[in-house]
């Protein structure tokens, strides 16, 4: 269970609250217009923002003295932050050893990690050696060897054209389920939110509001969504 306990986040002149939990397992839409705080919440999950008041909890503990690199924590960014001078193996070895010096048993787990993904093959190429969605698969792999419990996806495969995008969701969802890891994922399309995740959580108006199911939410959407979506 991931509990935001009376939170209060700022960033310069912005403030948002979240008072709510998540059940682990679960997978969450975070959906609401450009600047709501989607990307502010997802940084004091993962310890890149401290909360102005209030907890972050992981299974019952506080996640404060812990720094990101600690946390049960692993991100996907929307460009899949792959280092371009490092091959694919390594970037993905870099989820594991920031360091690189890889074990055997840890490079076993980057070509497992490599294969889930469909990259068999391609783990000596660069990451301009490889297109879009092979730099996703790749960035998804480097998030897999980490195991950690809870995926955060900041708008991913937002470069990718429709289909694609479709197709790195669905594998997503595939491997967070065999994981049995909890996700969040921003985005600004409904349609992946009723893809991927049974519940969403509005992000609007200085608050993230309570998860409810996703389906129920777009069926009859409450005032600070439906002006989003217009
Ligand atoms: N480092 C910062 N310093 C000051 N203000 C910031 C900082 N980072 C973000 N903000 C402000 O915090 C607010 C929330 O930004 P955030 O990126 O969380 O929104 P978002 O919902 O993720 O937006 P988008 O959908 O456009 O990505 C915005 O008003 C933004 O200008």
């Amino acid at each position: 269970m991931l509990t935001l306990e009376n939170l209060t986040l700022r960033q310069g002149d912005f403030g948002m609250t979240a008072d709510w939990s998540l059940p682990a397992g679960a997978r969450l839409a975070l959906i609401g217009p450009s600047g709501a705080g989607k990307s502010t919440l997802l940084a004091a999950i993962s310890g890149f923002l401290a909360p102005a008041s209030g907890r972050v909890l992981w299974r019952g503990e506080d996640l404060a003295p812990l720094p990101p690199g600690k946390r049960p924590v692993a991100m996907l960014f929307q460009d899949g932050n792959l280092f371009p001078h490092l091959s694919v193996a390594r970037n993905v070895g870099l989820g594991l050893r920031p360091d690189l010096r890889l074990t055997d048993e840890d490079r076993g787990a980057v070509t497992n990690a490599l294969s889930r993904v469909g990259l068999t093959g391609l783990e000596d190429r660069r990451p301009a050696q490889l297109s879009g969605g092979q730099q996703s698969r790749a960035a998804l792999a480097r998030v897999l060897v980490m195991q950690r419990p809870l995926l955060l996806l900041d708008e991913p495969f937002s470069a990718l054209g429709p289909a694609l995008r479709r197709e790195m969701l669905d594998l997503v969802g595939e491997v967070a389920e065999e994981a049995g890891a909890t996700l969040i994922m921003v985005t600004h399309d409904p349609e992946d939110a009723r893809r991927m995740a049974g519940l969403t959580a509005v992000v609007a108006e200085g608050r993230a509001e309570a998860p409810v199911a996703t389906g129920a939410l777009f069926a009859d959407p409450p005032e600070s969504l439906r002006s989003y979506l217009g």
